[in-house]
C-alpha cells in the first residue's frame, strides 16, 4: 500500500476533486476552482520530487483532474490510475511537456494541457540576461571582486565580447526563440542589441523577418549600418555562423544531443552558447570537453542533461554559468502559469471546449474579467477529438 502523502485541502465539500501535485504561486488559480465547485487538494509534502507511487497516493480512488510539474514522470502508470480515478484532465504546469507520455494519456481519454505563452518573454529575458553575462564575464568577474582580488583598473581585465553587429543565432524560432531573437536585436523601446540573426527552425517565422526587416531600414533611413536576417536551411550554417546561440526547440527525438562532440567542434572558438530549453539537447560530457579545450567559449546553462545534477566537472568550469531552471520564474509568469494549468483542468472537468489558439492565451491572463469557458491549452485536442471554441 503506498504511503500516505500530507495535503491542505481547500473547500471540503466542492463536488470536483482536483489535486496539485505541488503548491503553486498566487491565490487566483485557487479561487477559480473552488468557485466553480471544486474541492482542491494541495501536496505539501517536502521532497522536491514525487514519485509515481506517491502520485498515485494523492490520485487516490476518486480524482477528477490533476495539475502537475515537469519533474513528474507522468507515463501508462499515473495515467491509468487517473483513468480508474474517473479523472479526465491532467495539466503540466510548464510549457514543455517531454514528461508527459502523450500516447498513453491519449489511451485513457485524458486531456493534457501546458501553458504557453504567459512565459514567452520571461524565459526570453533570461536567455538574453545569461547571454549578455557570458558575453561580458559578469559572473567571474563578480566573483574576483568578492575574493578580493581587484587591485585596479587593467587593460586585460574581464575584456569579453561586443554584441553590437555580430550575428545570434537561434535554433528553434517558435514563441521564445522568436522573443529571444528580438530581443538580441531590437527592441520597442529601446534600442536592443542590433545584432543580425540567423535562425533555424523547422517552420519559417515571417513574424520574426518582417521585425527584423523593419527595423533594418529604420537603422538604415538613420543613417546606421542595418541590421540583417537570414533562415539557415541546416542547424551547421547556424553553429558555423553564428557569435551568440541560443537554443530554444522543444526536446524530442529530432533535439536529443542536437549539440554534441561534432557540432561543437563546427562553432567559432569564441562563441557563446545559451541553453534554456532541455537539458538533453544538449551532451553535457561533450560540452564540458569542450568548455576545458575552449577557454574562450562560453555557456549560459538553464537546464541540465540530468536535472537537478551536473555532469562532473561542469561545476568548475570558469566560462560556464549555471542557473537552476529559472528561464520562467517572474511573478506574473509564475502565477499566470498556475492559473492556466487550473483552468486546463478545470474547463475540462466542466465540458468546456478548448481555446482556439494556444499562442493567444491574454484572456485568461486578465485579472479583472472572468476566463473564458474554455481550457487555454489541450495539448491532445484533436487525439480526443474535443471541441474547439469559436469564442
Ligand atoms: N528553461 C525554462 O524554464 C523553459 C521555459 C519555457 C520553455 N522551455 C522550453 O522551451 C521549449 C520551447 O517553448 P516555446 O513556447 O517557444 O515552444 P514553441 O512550440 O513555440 O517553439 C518550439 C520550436 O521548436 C521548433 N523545432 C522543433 N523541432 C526542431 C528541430 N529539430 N530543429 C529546430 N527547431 C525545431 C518548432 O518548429 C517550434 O518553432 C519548450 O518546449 C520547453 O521545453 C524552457
Ligand atoms: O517548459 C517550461 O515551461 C519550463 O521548463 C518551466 O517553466
Amino acid at each position: 500500500m503506498a504511503k500516505p502523502v500530507s495535503i491542505e485541502v481547500w473547500n471540503p465539500n466542492g463536488k470536483y476533486r482536483v489535486v496539485s501535485t505541488k503548491s503553486m504561486p498566487g491565490t487566483r488559480w485557487i479561487n477559480l476552482l473552488i468557485e466553480q465547485d471544486c474541492r482542491l487538494e494541495i501536496c505539501t509534502e517536502k521532497k522536491t520530487i514525487l514519485s509515481v507511487e506517491d502520485i498515485i497516493a494523492l490520485i487516490g480512488d476518486k480524482c477528477d483532474g490533476v495539475i502537475g510539474q515537469l519533474t513528474e514522470d507522468w507515463g501508462e502508470t499515473l495515467f491509468a490510475a487517473l483513468s480508474k480515478a474517473g479523472g479526465k484532465a491532467f495539466s503540466n504546469m510548464a510549457v514543455g511537456y517531454n514528461n508527459v507520455d502523450v500516447n498513453a494519456a491519449n489511451k485513457y481519454g485524458v486531456a493534457v494541457g501546458n501553458t504557453p505563452g504567459v512565459l514567452t518573454e520571461t524565459t526570453a529575458e533570461l536567455a538574453a540576461s545569461l547571454s549578455l553575462a557570458a558575453a561580458r564575464r559578469i559572473v567571474e568577474a563578480d566573483g574576483f571582486m568578492r575574493a578580493g582580488l581587484y587591485d585596479g583598473w587593467l587593460p586585460h581585465l574581464f575584456v569579453g565580447n561586443l554584441l553590437k553587429g555580430q550575428t545570434v543565432g537561434v535554433i528553434g524560432a517558435g514563441r521564445i526563440g522568436s522573443a529571444y531573437a528580438r530581443m538580441m536585436v531590437l527592441c520597442n523601446t529601446v534600442e536592443g542589441f542590433k545584432m543580425n540573426l540567423i535562425y533555424f527552425d523547422l517552420y519559417q517565422s515571417t513574424r520574426l523577418e518582417k521585425f527584423v526587416t523593419a527595423y533594418g531600414q529604420f537603422l538604415k533611413a538613420n543613417g546606421e549600418q542595418p541590421v540583417t536576417w537570414k533562415r539557415a536551411s541546416s542547424m551547421s550554417e547556424v553553429l558555423q555562423e553564428a557569435d551568440v546561440i541560443s537554443l530554444h526547440p522543444v526536446l524530442d527525438k529530432t533535439t536529443y544531443h542536437l549539440i554534441n562532440k561534432e557540432s561543437l567542434a563546427t562553432m567559432k572558438k569564441e562563441a557563446i552558447l545559451i541553453n534554456c530549453s532541455r537539458g538533453p539537447v544538449v551532451d553535457e560530457v561533450a560540452l564540458v570537453e569542450h568548455l576545458k579545450q575552449n577557454p574562450m567559449f562560453r555557456v549560459g546553462l538553464d537546464v541540465f542533461e540530468d536535472e537537478p545534477y551536473m555532469k562532473p566537472g561542469l561545476g568548475e568550469m570558469k566560462n560556464a554559468i549555471v542557473v537552476p531552471h529559472i528561464a520562467s520564474a517572474s511573478k506574473w509568469t509564475r502565477e499566470g502559469m498556475a492559473t492556466l494549468a487550473a483552468l486546463n483542468v478545470l474547463g475540462k472537468i466542466k465540458g468546456y471546449p478548448v481555446w482556439h489558439d494556444p499562442n493567444r492565451v491574454d484572456p485568461f491572463l486578465n485579472e479583472n474579467a472572468p476566463p473564458p469557458a474554455a481550457s487555454p491549452s489541450i495539448v491532445n485536442a484533436k487525439a480526443l477529438g474535443l471541441p474547439v471554441s469559436k469564442l
